[in-house]
């Protein structure tokens, strides 16, 4: 039998900007845009498994905020969670130093600007939806040109 295999994404947010990471591998992933992450290791909660990915990816120090509801499937047997976090305020600018070859922080208007994974729109969605519904005022974070059409 195969277990499932949670992957955790961070929808890291500077105020109201997500953080993008762009993959540098596997080749068939590399060049495609993400929530930074990876896989729980056994015996981890999923928010230290979060905390510790960012470390290892992104030199940060961060913590998690809240759980983005939903689960979406990622190629068997991995499935997707997601977490807001939040850098602490002594932590360094995240950096690419492992998995990623480029950053973006997205405003709520350039959220669909990247090349996001296939897997990860509705993650991606979801959380647009949240901080579109935080929103006072402002710029409209949307949504993907396709996601009309994903809805038949
Ligand atoms: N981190 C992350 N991985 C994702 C996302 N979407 C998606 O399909 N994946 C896939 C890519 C990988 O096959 C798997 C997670 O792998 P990873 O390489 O980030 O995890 P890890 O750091 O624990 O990797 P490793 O220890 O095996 O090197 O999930 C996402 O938004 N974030």
């Amino acid at each position: 039998m195969t277990e499932r295999i949670v992957v955790v994404g961070a929808a890291l947010l500077d105020g109201d900007r997500l953080l993008a990471a762009r993959r540098s591998a596997p080749p068939e992933l590399a060049g495609r845009w993400e929530l930074p992450g990876g896989k729980v290791e056994p015996g981890e909660r999923p928010e230290e498994a979060l905390v510790r990915e960012l470390r290892e990816e992104l030199g940060v120090d961060a913590r998690t905020v809240e759980r983005v509801p939903g689960e979406w499937p990622l190629r068997p047997p991995y499935a997707l969670q997601v977490w807001t976090a939040r850098l602490e305020p002594a932590s360094a600018a995240p950096a690419p130093l492992q998995d990623h070859d480029g950053l973006r922080w997205l405003t709520p208007g350039e959220i669909w600007d990247v090349d996001w994974l296939d897997q990860d729109i509705p993650a991606v969605r979801e959380v647009a939806t949240r901080l579109r519904a935080g929103e006072r005022a402002g710029a409209d974070a949307g949504e993907p040109p396709q996601a009309a059409a994903d809805r038949d």
